[in-house]
């Protein structure tokens, strides 16, 4: 099997070495695509060639995918795929562009550092290329999160966007404090406030643009900078109920303020 991989940026150069083809990149920097090709054993291709695979994976910023699948889809003899991260828009421009293929978005949940993990992924349009394809994925130790792209595209305005929002903001605004001071709620945020500032900064922006969430964590940090202590303890029990269902910190004789029981 080959596959054309569009994109040479992490996310192309992660599918490239996760999967068991011949490959070949295409990127508008061609020293990226030549960077990729040289570290997982691929080729280099013409981003606007005429040369056609089995195979073309775009993996190319979430704001960019509508317009690289209209380009390239034509190269695709069999299926095409995409690792962009946004699936309604990347399913709706692949049906519209490549009615008799196979079809199937993937969004591993996860930087390529960190893989294998768990990858969303929509089957449009199954078949034995994709079906390979993701056997391989999941023999490599991914773990296949079968969904749609609705229900992927709303879960990251949670998983995505509000909390990128609450890490980055608390990223933001923290003081540093003097060693020794660290609490054990403080050191889960400022391990994740460095995880999520060691990111390319434009993969966190194309989230905000992409999905709403941000807003959301906003009104509520304003409500809790602005709750007396009434509405504190509201504000707190409403978040303790999300997180722990409805009786929990609502029922005094359990009220441990924190601790656990
Ligand atoms: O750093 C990680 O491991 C991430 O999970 C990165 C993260 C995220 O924070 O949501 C960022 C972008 C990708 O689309 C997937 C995951």
């Amino acid at each position: 099997m080959d596959v054309l991989i569009v994109g040479a940026g992490s996310m192309g150069t992660w599918f490239g070495d996760a999967i068991d083809a011949r490959v070949a990149f295409a990127d508008v920097d061609r020293d990226a695509a030549a960077a990729a090709a040289e570290r997982v054993g691929g080729e280099v291709a013409d981003l606007e060639g005429e040369r056609t695979y089995d195979v073309v994976c775009l993996a190319v910023p979430m704001t960019h995918v509508r317009d690289a699948i209209a380009a390239q889809a034509d190269r695709a003899e069999r299926a095409i795929v995409d690792v962009s991260g946004v699936m309604e828009p990347a399913i709706a421009a692949m049906e519209r562009a490549a009615p008799d293929r196979e079809r199937v978005s993937l969004h591993p949940l996860f930087a390529p550092e960190r893989a294998p993990g768990s990858i969303a992924v929509v089957r449009d349009r199954s078949g034995p290329v994709t079906d390979d394809l993701l056997a391989v994925l999941a023999d490599r130790g991914n773990e296949l999160l079968e969904t749609t792209a609705t229900e992927h595209d709303e879960a990251m305005e949670t998983v995505q966007a509000a909390t990128h929002a609450a890490v980055l903001s608390f990223a933001l605004a923290a003081e540093s404090v003097p060693d020794g001071f660290e609490t054990p709620i403080y050191e889960g945020l400022e391990r994740l406030a460095e995880q999520v500032t060691a990111g390319t900064p434009r993969v966190y922006a194309d989230i905000q643009a992409t999905f709403d969430g941000a807003d959301a964590v906003a009104d509520a940090a304003s409500e809790i900078a602005a709750a007396d202590a009434d509405d504190l303890e509201a504000l707190y029990r409403e978040a303790a109920a999300n997180w722990h269902g409805e009786t929990a910190g609502g029922d005094e004789r359990h009220d441990t303020g924190g601790e656990p029981t």
